[in-house]
């Protein structure tokens, strides 16, 4: 079967389907109307091509599985971010990618998460104090704030001030890519607006720091000091001669981490808190899981409710229900003949929230969609998510952190609550109210 014979929604002359799948700001949304009007497989036209949008188990299986040598990611989407200097793991494909990909592994590993566990709970106990402080909070903003931290402590080793200016360089880094990657043309490539003009200064000081940072982490290794984090990891490969490095790589990876962990992340953390505030016995629920405060990363084990709310919230909300790839040669799969380079969105969460009921208990035994749709939030293969982990501990701590010490009720003063896409999946006009645990009030030993 040839893509043009695929059923597909109407199009328009030049831009093809790409302004209707951006308008609402949602494209998921329209992704999942289309679905339900063409089917499992249908096609989209983007400027100058046609595309396909799957949902079928088995196509999304094959694309995944072979990478990097007969899929890729889309290059126009890798190409935004090359543009953008951020050059990492993320956008690298072919030999490039395995290098890349054993370089992120080694920093990434369980050890040196473990190692950095003191940021990230330093880190929800500064949010959780300053919460303390407030009835009503802007969820999203703080959880980015949140992620950020967390993602700069642990990639660089840098613990981030309210003031530190690298918050406001990363923003900046963030927001052009969203901005691009939505936009029909790319005009940067013939006049820079402020914006781009303000992206470019941001890349170029947050390389400065992480290259500062890298060199002192170099230092240190050669003096006979034992790595702590991500950086600190590569430096000491490097000095060891396992893993040479050169800057680029260095700095390239350390800004994919933070870019691809951020928002992703916020974003996911975001919806739990959502969730929990409009089911208070699984608040409850947790309360009686985080007895204690959670010092160690050995502590997390014991929250199996607590992280079966955070599958449950991402089967519900899916932080990254779609992602681009492209063939790297002409192939054929399940009987559709695709031609090198034509995009395919690939649904990874399609069906799997059919069921709206938030039912975390469905966790407790495991994968409940195993065998049923498919359901791949940090993806699959090759290449899924090295931030799995890291994302699912941010998020457990977090639930359990402010469970303890707050009753978190909706707050509708900022009108219903939607959705906008930026890079993940975000709740708009999400604020919450907050009372303090009264059990955390009357007895001194649980404050912390
Ligand atoms: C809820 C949080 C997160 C979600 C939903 C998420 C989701 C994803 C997905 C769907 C992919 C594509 C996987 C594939 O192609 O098979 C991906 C890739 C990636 N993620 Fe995450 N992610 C999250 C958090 C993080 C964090 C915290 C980090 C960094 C520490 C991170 C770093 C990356 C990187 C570097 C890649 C590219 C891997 C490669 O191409 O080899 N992610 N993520």
């Amino acid at each position: 079967m040839e893509i043009s014979e695929l059923p597909g929604p109407r199009r328009l002359p030049l831009v093809g389907n790409l302004p209707a799948l951006f308008a609402r700001g949602t494209p998921h949304r329209v992704f999942q109307e289309w679905g339900a009007r063409y089917g499992t497989t249908y096609r989209m036209r983007m400027p100058g091509r046609d595309a396909v949008v799957t949902s079928e188990p088995e196509m999304i299986e094959t694309i995944l599985r072979e990478r990097p040598d007969s899929f890729r990611r889309f290059s126009l989407v890798s190409d935004l971010i090359r543009e953008l200097g951020a050059h990492g793991l993320f956008d690298a494909e072919g030999e490039d990618w395995r290098r890349l990909r054993r370089v992120a592994t080694r920093g990434l590993s369980a050890r040196y998460i473990r190692a950095s566990f003191g940021t990230i709970t330093r880190a929800a106990d500064r949010l959780r104090d300053r919460w303390r402080t407030q009835t009503s909070v802007d969820v999203v903003e703080e959880m980015l704030s949140y992620t950020l931290e967390v993602s700069v402590g642990l990639t660089m080793g840098h613990e981030l001030r309210d003031d530190d200016r690298l918050r406001g360089h990363l923003k900046e880094v963030f927001n052009t890519l969203g901005r691009r990657i939505a936009s029909p043309v790319p005009y940067w490539r013939w006049v820079r607006l402020p914006a781009d003009r303000r992206a470019d200064e941001a890349i170029a000081a947050a390389r400065s720091l992480i290259t500062e940072k890298y060199v002192d982490a170099r230092r240190r290794m050669l003096d006979g000091e034992e790595p702590a984090d991500f950086l600190t990891a590569l430096a000491k490969a490097d000095v060891d001669g396992e893993d040479p490095l050169n800057l680029d790589d260095v700095v390239g990876n350390v800004l994919t981490l933070v870019v691809a962990g951020e928002d992703t992340t916020a974003g996911m953390i975001s919806w739990v808190l959502h969730c929990l505030a409009a089911h208070p016995q699984a608040q409850e629920r947790i309360r009686a899981e985080a007895t204690a405060p959670i010092t160690a990363p050995s502590a997390l084990a014991a929250l199996r409710y607590t992280e079966a709310v955070v599958h449950e919230t991402m089967r519900l909300y899916p932080p990254t229900p779609y992602f681009p790839f492209e063939p790297v040669a002409d192939t054929t799969i399940a009987g559709l003949r695709i031609p090198r380079g034509t995009p395919l969105w690939i649904m990874m969460t399609h069906g799997a929230d059919k069921d709206r009921e938030f039912r975390p208990e469905r966790w407790l035994d495991g994968n409940p969609m195993e065998g049923r749709q498919p359901y791949l939030p940090f993806g699959s293969g090759p290449r899924f998510c090295p931030g799995r982990s890291l994302a699912l501990m941010e998020a457990t701590l977090m639930a359990a952190t402010l469970c303890r010490a707050f009753v978190v009720e909706p707050d509708p003063s900022a009108g219903p609550v939607g959705e906008k896409v930026t890079f993940a999946v975000f709740p708009t006009n999400l604020r919450l109210r907050l009372s303090p645990v009264k059990r955390a009030v009357e007895d001194p030993a649980l404050r912390a």
